[in-house]
């Protein structure tokens, strides 16, 4: 095992020192070599359903130093390249295995960061503990990043999935919501919890039967992340939002580049992002009840996501698009006070007075997220724009 580093002190075109003094960069990974292969560093988690394809596409194009995976056999799916699946299916395969889908070290080469974009790893309990294990000696050097979107909106992108991957589902979309809540607050009683308990992600109601499987579970992002933090520190670990990444993609590609430690590149801000796997404009939207069964169902876990994004275990966990300077914009944004109010009431509260980076993707959360949510259980969701915000400004998502 080792590290091939460049020149830390005078990074070259592709250097491993990230340009300015962005506070993630401290620990700035050089090229993982294990068994002779470039060892991914870069581990997208997921959510499953939440643009992963695309970012995963987008930090490739706009990384020169980001490398993925070749299937290693003619018969290997195609998203082999992006997924290996290994902390959850192949573990016990053995890391030898795992690096051997990515490319041979080259000594004296610029910095390279494997990525790892297998979606499932959020959601899927152990696989945390498993990369803790297989990284020993080197768990500096990773980087996990985490796409987040409303969790309703995943839910359709996962009927569509599961439809795609069975061929057929047996029920209509909005019978599949409805089940979906039902099955799982009887689930949930069986095992004797509630379905607003953070239990339910690693409980035996994760499966529920076929085709709802995990349907739900898959968007409990609070318990998921707090697993993540529970094995690696925060400054490891970064949040982009579905809506962010959309809308404001050179932006959150930058600052994930900075994230992984790469020096910046020049150059337009306004990129689009990748448009891969994209299917819901082909299929209605759920009706105004399935929405809002759903929409109640997540009210307490989006409620716990935001908590723990305020909690000083994730208060430098690294969120993007916004900058760890924005706080006071940010809340004023969101609570139309003034920063010096803000700030008051803030330390009045109990909660920090100054805002890090996770509180203020919390309190993005709650203004892209959360308000929309509360506004969409009393309104169907409209034609087009499933995520009109009161506010104005189009589609509210994250
Ligand atoms: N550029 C852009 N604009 C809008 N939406 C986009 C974009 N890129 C990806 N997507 C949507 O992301 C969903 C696919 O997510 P993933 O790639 O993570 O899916 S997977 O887990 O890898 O199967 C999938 O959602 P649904 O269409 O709702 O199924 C895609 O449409």
């Amino acid at each position: 095992h080792m590290l091939l580093s460049n020149d830390r002190a005078a990074p070259g075109r592709n250097g491993s020192v990230a340009s300015g003094n962005h506070p993630w960069a401290r620990h700035t990974p050089a090229t993982l070599c294990l068994h002779g292969h470039v060892a991914p560093t870069i581990l997208l988690l997921g959510a499953q359903k939440c643009g992963s394809t695309s970012l995963w596409s987008d930090l490739i194009k706009h990384n020169d130093g980001m490398v993925h995976a070749r299937p290693l056999l003619a018969s290997e799916p195609r998203y082999y390249a992006k997924e290996q699946h290994f902390f959850d299916l192949h573990f016990h395969k053995g890391m030898a295995f795992y690096v051997s889908r990515y490319p041979t070290c080259k000594r004296g080469a610029p910095a390279c960061y494997g990525i790892d974009a297998s979606p499932t790893y959020l959601r899927i309990p152990g696989t945390a503990a498993r990369v803790h294990a297989a990284y020993v000696g080197h768990r500096r050097a990773l980087r996990m990043i985490v796409i987040l979107r409303n969790p309703t909106d995943r839910v359709l992108s996962w009927y569509g999935h599961i439809g795609m991957k069975y061929l057929h589902v047996n029920v209509s979309l909005n019978e599949f919501a409805h089940l979906s809540v039902r099955e799982m607050r009887a689930c949930a009683a069986t095992h004797g919890l509630t379905a607003e308990s953070d239990e339910l992600w690693a409980s035996p109601c994760r499966e529920l039967h076929p085709p709802l499987y995990d349907a739900l579970t898959g968007g409990l992002y609070a318990p998921q992340i707090a697993e993540w933090l529970r094995w690696f520190p925060a400054s490891q670990i970064a949040l982009v939002t579905f809506g962010g990444y959309m809308n404001r993609t050179g932006k959150v590609l930058h600052d994930l580049t900075a994230f992984i430690g790469q020096r910046r590149r020049s150059g337009a801000l306004a990129i689009t992002a990748a448009r891969i796997n994209i299917r819901s404009t082909k299929r209605v939207s759920f009706n105004a009840t399935a929405h809002a069964a759903l929409t109640e169902f997540y009210r307490p876990h989006v409620d716990a996501l935001i908590a723990l994004l305020h909690r000083p275990v994730a208060e430098h966990m690294f969120s993007t698009p916004f900058s760890p300077h924005a706080a006071a914009s940010i809340d004023a944004a969101v609570t139309g006070r003034s920063s010096r109010e803000a700030a008051r009431a803030e330390s009045e509260e109990g909660a920090p007075a100054a805002a890090g980076p996770a509180s203020l993707l919390a309190l993005e959360f709650q203004r892209q997220h959360l308000t929309p949510v509360l506004a969409r259980s009393v309104r169907p969701p409209t034609a087009g724009c499933a995520h009109a915000s009161r506010g104005g400004g189009g589609c509210a998502r994250f």
